[in-house]
């Protein structure tokens, strides 16, 4: 303690109004957390519940965190409209990945980026995207249906490319169909990106360099980059080539009149031009075109985000639905006052947001399974919170959704599985799932529609039920959290 009072002064003055262990030097509360990055995450747990389930404070080597379950103190942070840069850790885990994309960027290339994203994920384009989940549905219950109902489904093995395929057809405007193809090798590797993050992250011997580059995880984390990006570039290439057969057709359909093909162009991407070809067409203020390479950055990061988070929030909900049959009634229950006797129709928009109930069943099963476990700034300045206490400059100010969403006090009785409890107000930032302020989750709306819609089509066709003994999820805490051994249920055809 006196080391420390010593040494760091003024941020450790600050950081210590806040509860937690005694930091050694060097190591901080390092080895407490241990080496293991999927057991830290429960040791991280057990410190919260320790220290009263309160915010508490953590040192990591250099690195100091505040790790918040208060949600009066998380929206002071996420509503923050400066304090906007994820933590140094947290990026150096997740670039090798994702280089300088929206998410692992800070200044003007996230600013100029997320402002051309944001209006491909509005709810005016979602009316669209339904129409793709509801084509997906189709294909995916073709799959399903070759099981009959005592043999178990793997559900990431399926929602996974069911998602992607969504994903690069609304947002990429590439057809594509890995559901045809579970083992491709882009399903393989994007599988285990988490899983080498979290421990890039957590693990902190891989920062010794010239040991990490020698081991065998530094050859599977630069093969599963190498893959991951080769698919982007062949998404980026598909999607050249349709576009050059759009502007050819234009051109000779328009050969004897003067026209400006770059405007024809530009009035198709405002009517229906999908994110990828506004990253195509962007132009820097200089006039250049954006390059390849950041594309690439940019694609890369929202296929593998926006399947990955999607299908685990789909599969978990899907599991509590099987383990608590009276809940899958009641859903059922909403699902026929809404269908009517019609309940092999697909849900529109409309439809979607009489769901309330859906709605709540998966905002618990997100609760009790939190998809995303942490995110985090990092301070420019000291940041004060209501009570009076300053995380100080320079340290890291985690919202810490594992702990948060068992906070009693915010969730009672929270070891309950109770949809219920969101079906009447609460606290606007005792649930952010999404995060919120100006780096919230930029396609939220998107992937509720696809939750929504995905789970209400499953639902009304099958029954869902637990997978036998032995197959049981074996649930890790990594930055998303992951059954190591998949999902497993039985799926069994309703009769109408
Ligand atoms: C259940 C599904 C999802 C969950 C729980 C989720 C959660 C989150 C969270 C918590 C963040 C904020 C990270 C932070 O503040 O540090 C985030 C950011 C982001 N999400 Fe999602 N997400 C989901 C689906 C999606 C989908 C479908 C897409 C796109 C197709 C997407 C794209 C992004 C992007 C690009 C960011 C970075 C935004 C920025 O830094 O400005 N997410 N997501």
């Amino acid at each position: 303690h006196d080391y420390f009072t010593r040494k760091r002064g003024y941020r450790w003055e600050k950081l210590s109004e806040f509860p937690g262990d005694t930091p050694l030097p060097i190591f901080g509360n390092g080895l407490q957390l241990g080496f293991d990055a999927d057991e830290s995450a429960h040791k991280l747990l057990a410190m919260w519940e320790k220290h009263g389930k309160q915010n508490i404070r953590l040192s990591l080597g250099s690195e100091d965190w505040i790790l918040l379950t208060d949600p009066d103190d998380i929206g002071t942070i996420l509503n923050h409209s400066t304090e906007i840069s994820k933590p140094l850790e947290r990026n150096m885990a997740m670039k090798p990945f994702f280089g300088n994309s929206v998410s692992t960027s800070e200044g003007e290339r996230w600013r100029s980026t997320r402002k051309l994203m944001a209006p491909c994920f509005n709810f005016n384009t979602l009316e669209a995207k339904i129409d793709d989940v509801n084509k997906y549905c189709d294909r995916l219950f073709e799959v399903f249906d070759t099981y009959d109902e005592n043999s178990h489904v793997e559900l990431y093995r399926y929602l996974r490319p069911f998602m992607y395929d969504i994903l690069c057809t609304s947002l990429m405007g590439v057809e594509t169909n890995l559901l045809a193809d579970p083992d491709h090798p882009y399903l393989k590797a994007s599988g285990k990106v988490i899983k080498i993050v979290t421990y890039n992250y957590f693990s902190y011997w891989r920062n010794i360099r010239f040991l990490f580059t020698m081991s065998s995880q530094y050859t599977e984390m630069m093969d599963t980059i190498k893959t991951i990006k080769q698919n982007s570039t062949n998404i980026i290439s598909a999607r050249r080539k349709i576009l050059n057969s759009i502007i050819e057709k234009t051109r000779n359909n328009n050969k004897n009149i003067d026209i400006d093909l770059e405007e024809i162009i530009e009035s198709k991407l405002n009517n229906g031009g999908c994110l990828l070809d506004k990253l195509i067409f962007s132009k820097s203020s200089n006039g250049e075109s954006t390059s390849d390479d950041i594309i690439n950055e940019e694609i890369t990061l929202l296929c593998f985000t926006g399947h990955y988070t999607t299908t685990a929030t789909i599969s978990h909900t899907l599991y509590c639905l099987a383990k608590y049959p009276e809940i899958q009634n009641r859903v059922l229950e909403e699902q026929r006052s809404i269908f009517n006797k019609n309940m092999h129709k697909k849900p529109t928009t409309q439809e979607l947001n009489q769901m309330k109930y859906l709605e709540a069943v998966i905002k618990e099963s997100i609760r009790v399974i939190p998809t995303v476990t942490k995110i985090g700034r990092q301070l420019q300045n000291d940041l004060r919170f209501k009570d009076g206490r300053v995380a100080p400059a320079g340290s890291s100010v985690l919202v810490f959704y594992e702990a948060a969403y068992k906070n009693p006090t915010v969730f009672p009785e929270p070891e309950k599985f109770n949809p219920d409890r969101f079906l009447d107000s609460m606290h606007t930032f005792a649930f952010v799932p999404f995060s919120a302020g100006p780096r919230n989750c930029i396609g939220f709306r998107f992937a509720w529609v696809a939750m929504k819609a995905t789970i209400s089509n499953i639902l009304k066709r099958y029954e869902v039920s637990l997978g036998d003994a032995g197959t049981e999820p074996q649930f890790v805490s990594r930055l998303v959290t992951e059954s190591k051994n998949g999902i497993h249920l039985k799926l069994k055809k309703r009769t109408y």
